[in-house]
This record gives structure tokens, sequence and C-alpha cells, in this order.
């Protein structure tokens, strides 16, 4: 029995990750859960969450109009690409939810607030798209990593 507890309320990463393990034990698919295998099938769920999207053009949060049956689609896809990504991280050796914690630290560092308010963006009164505040010039001076 696992000493990841599936709890009602929330679900960790560590908990996908013990669900994906047991999966592939209990199949006998280890072998076939190699990075480059793993990649891919991310790659081609992304594909099919894409294909969701495709043709609808912008579409509003909330996803209002949607049917029920889209929704859930729509979440199928995007545990798909999740559970890949968990997996492929647990293969490779990588903590992922400790990685992304570290990237978000580094994120905050690279798009200062500061600079931010200095975009005029920051401001709730004179903001007209909040999707614009979640997206700093990249032109700025900050530097990127490839
Ligand atoms: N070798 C495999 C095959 C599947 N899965 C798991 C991870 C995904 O969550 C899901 C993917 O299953 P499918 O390849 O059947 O993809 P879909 O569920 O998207 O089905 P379809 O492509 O028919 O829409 O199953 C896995 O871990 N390892």
């Amino acid at each position: 029995m696992s000493e990841v507890a599936e709890g009602e309320g929330s679900v960790t990463l560590d908990l996908l990750k013990k669900k994906m393990a047991d999966f592939a034990k209990e199949r006998d698919w280890e072998p076939y859960h190699s990075p480059r295998n793993l990649l891919l099938a991310m790659i081609g769920e992304v594909g099919e969450l894409s294909e969701i999207f495709q043709w609808k053009g912008e579409v509003p949060r909330g996803l209002p109009g949607w049917e029920e049956r889209e929704k859930e689609h729509l979440g199928e896809e995007l545990s798909d690409v999740l559970l890949y990504l968990v997996r492929l991280s647990d293969i490779c050796g990588i903590d992922l939810g400790q990685a992304a914690l570290r990237k978000v630290k580094l994120n905050a560092i690279k798009y200062p607030i500061k600079l931010s308010d200095q975009n005029g963006k920051n401001d709730a009164n004179t903001s007209k798209n909040k999707d614009e505040d979640a997206c700093p010039d990249n032109s700025s001076s900050v530097q990127h990593s490839a």
C-alpha cells in the first residue's frame, strides 16, 4: 500500500506520481515508460488538447456556453498531459513540485513587479486587458535563457 494518501480534497503531485508508477508496474509497461517515449506521448496529448480549441477563435475564461461533455473532454486531455509530465519527471529523477516552486521564484526575479509598474500595466484602474498583466513585454532588459 502506498504511503501517499489519497485525500478527498487535495490531489498532490506525489499521489499522481505513485498512481502512474503503479499503473505502469501493474501492466508491465515500465520498459515503455522511457523518457523519450513519455515525452512523445505527452506531446501527442498536447496535440489532442489543442484540437479542442482549434478553430474556435478566442475562448472566454470559464468557457461560457461550452457543453458539460466538452468540458469533461477538456479535463481528460489536460489530465493526460499532466500525468505524462508527472511520469516523465519521475522517470528523469526530477522532483517536479520542487522544481516548479524554484521556477516560480526565478520567474519573480526575472520579471520584477516593479517592471510591471513602470509599464503602467499593474494598475487595476488603467488596465484594459487583464491578460496583459500576466504577460510582461519580453523585449524588456531582462535576458531570456533560451
Ligand atoms: N503506455 C501508456 C498508455 C497510456 N497511459 C495512460 C496515460 C494517459 O493518461 C492515458 C493515455 O491513454 P491513450 O493513449 O489511450 O490516450 P487517450 O486517453 O487520449 O485516448 P485517445 O487517444 O483514444 O483519445 O493513459 C500510460 O500511462 N502509458
